[in-house]
């Protein structure tokens, strides 16, 4: 598939995120690759994962497009989503379709600015299709600026300075799809279809879902929840 062709392919699709971080019980690549496995069975279009253990499992069970990212903290940034050159190099040597990487406002780890940070890697992997993860409207218009391919909403709520809500950020995509010409993928807090498909409505040219379908924890708690708010 060209650049063009993968990212056609997405359009009013589905992409599950597959992803399970070291605290959570299903922590382990082979359930990430059956979690990936029956997201394709289910019809999704795309898989997005974390890491280069889950993604190479991944890889392994499913032949869908990957969006890959790598979560790695460093003490002085708050940039945990493929955060340094490093990531990008590891991802990009495991053959992942597209990168997601954070396009927040932020200085990066070892005091890196976003534009330098996209320069090297344009310079070194010019053909490596970018998924920019924003918070706010202005990191949308920067990323397209930046030569983003995609931009996600999925950092709206987790900066402190972004939206704070707990459903997802859909007049994000709204007043992004206004002046973007790159597509806006829908992504982060979206629990249902009937809100999947409000957001393809509104203009998001894809949907990514993680927790509501692979976090069965996360889930769990929120029926808990809603049973102790009836009581
Ligand atoms: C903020 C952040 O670190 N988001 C991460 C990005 O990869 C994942 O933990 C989310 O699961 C993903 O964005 C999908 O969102 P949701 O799980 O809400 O459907």
């Amino acid at each position: 598939m060209t650049d063009t062709d993968t990212i056609e392919s997405l359009k009013g699709k589905l992409i599950v995120s597959c992803q399970a971080l070291e605290d959570e019980p299903l922590y382990d690549p082979y359930i990430m690759a059956k979690m990936a496995l029956a997201a394709k069975e289910g019809g999704a279009s795309a898989i997005r994962a974390n890491s280069v253990q889950q993604i190479q499992a991944i890889k392994k069970e499913v032949d869908l497009p990957i969006i890959g990212i790598i979560k790695r903290d460093f003490p002085d940034s708050d940039v945990y989503i493929t955060p340094t050159l490093e990531e990008i190099t590891a991802l990009i040597d495991c053959g992942v379709d597209i990168i997601a990487m954070d396009f927040t406002n932020r200085t990066r780890p070892h005091g890196v600015e976003l534009p330098h940070f996209i320069q090297e890697i344009k310079k070194r992997y010019p053909k490596q299709l970018i998924m920019a993860d924003i918070s706010t409207f202005e990191e949308g218009v920067m990323a397209e600026e930046l030569g983003a391919d995609l931009v996600s909403t999925t950092l709206s709520g987790y900066t402190p300075y972004s939206r704070q809500s707990d459903d997802p950020d859909l007049e994000l995509i709204q007043s992004l799809k206004k002046v973007l010409m790159i597509p806006i993928v829908a992504e982060g807090r979206i629990y249902s279809p009937e809100t999947a498909a409000q957001a393809i409505q509104l203009g998001a040219h894809a949907v990514v879902v993680g927790g509501a379908i692979t976090r069965p924890r996360e889930i769990t708690k929120r029926f808990v929840a809603a049973l102790v708010d009836s009581r």
